[in-house]
């Protein structure tokens, strides 16, 4: 069974305007609102692949109702463990030339709360997927993903991660299977600077080789991504396109990476899936679908990089 874990979901408010201007009076050309946060997104972006998977989390108030209403329409599994205070919201500002977010503060999560949901992980089961991502709320310790993925690892458990700053800096203490840092996240993580593909090899091959996760994938946005594991190193090239609206490639991505990788146990192909699916939901106005992601596949270019 694949997991999605989304500690701090959101619902997405999606603006579009011909141009934004800050002090005046805006007006939307377009406006819509998703249930949104990275796992959730992973969840939404694996059905339409076909894949089934079950969204768990925290969720409170109306904008949590709106999220659990979105998913029981779209027929995707959850369980999650219910807050008082409101669900955040977070705005996304698609203008013409570029895309501006202001996501939300998180609600309270107590210690009655983050124990009820610790109960619902310890019932997974070795072979299961389980993704983590996303920020966390404020009121939980920056070591909760490193205690998650060390929980997992003891059940035989699949965990996979996409976080960034102190909570992935933590959790990659404890070994992850796969994660997905794009290419400042990774830069940030060892706090070096990132100038070109040879550095990226290098920092993601310490992941794997010092840190046990058997695949990174560093994403590029509209270059693609560079794979480092236990299938080898190597680049994909992202196919090109008109980018429409990137809130939601990174988690199309992981989405893809997983689907395929279920399915096939090959990293490579996986890693092909996921460029192709992050640059579908790129090239589109929401999250990817399977004939999309499909189309695109066939133009992702894949160069061996071993010998780097
Ligand atoms: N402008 C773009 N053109 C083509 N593909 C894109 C573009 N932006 C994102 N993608 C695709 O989505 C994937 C993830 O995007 P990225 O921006 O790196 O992730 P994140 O949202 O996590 O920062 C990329 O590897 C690429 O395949
Ligand atoms: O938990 P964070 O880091 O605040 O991110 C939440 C936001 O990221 C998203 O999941 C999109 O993420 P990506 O663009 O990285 O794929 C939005 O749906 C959500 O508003």
């Amino acid at each position: 069974m694949i997991y999605t874990i989304t500690l701090n979901p959101a619902i997405d408010y999606v603006v579009k305007m011909d141009s934004f201007e800050q002090g005046g009076i805006n007006r939307s050309e377009y406006d819509y609102k998703e249930a949104g946060g990275k796992g959730i997104n992973v969840s939404r972006v694996l059905h339409q692949f076909g894949q089934s998977s079950t969204a768990l989390g925290f969720v409170g108030g109306f904008t949590g109702k709106f999220i659990t209403d979105s998913l029981t329409e779209l027929k995707i599994p959850y369980d999650f463990v219910q807050l008082q205070q409101d669900t955040r919201i977070n705005i996304k500002i698609k203008t013409e030339t570029d895309e501006t977010e202001v996501n939300g503060l998180s609600p309270a999560i107590g210690e009655a709360e983050y124990q009820a949901l610790l109960a619902k992980l310890k019932q997974l089961k070795e072979g299961d997927i389980v993704v983590l991502a996303g920020s966390l709320p404020h009121s939980l310790s920056k070591t909760v993903y490193r205690q998650m993925v060390s929980l997992l690892n003891e059940q035989g458990a699949i965990a996979v991660l996409d976080t960034s700053g102190t909570p992935l800096k933590e959790a990659i203490q404890a070994s992850p299977v796969f994660i997905k840092p794009n290419h400042h996240e990774l830069a940030d993580l060892f706090d070096e600077e990132v100038r070109d593909d040879y550095d990226i090899v290098q920092l993601a091959k310490r992941l794997h080789q010092d840190y046990g996760i058997n695949h990174v994938l560093v994403s590029m946005a509209k270059a693609g991504a560079i794979y480092v594991g236990d299938s080898g190193v190597f680049k994909l090239l992202a196919p090109k396109g008109k980018a429409v609206h990137s809130v939601g490639a990174g988690d199309s991505a992981v989405a893809g990476f997983i689907c395929k990788w279920y399915e096939t146990t090959d990293a490579r192909k996986a890693a092909a899936y996921a460029i192709a699916a992050g640059s579908a939901t790129a090239f589109s106005k929401t999250l990817c679908t399977k004939a999309e992601t499909d189309v695109l596949l066939q133009q992702v270019e894949v160069i061996d990089l071993s010998r780097r």
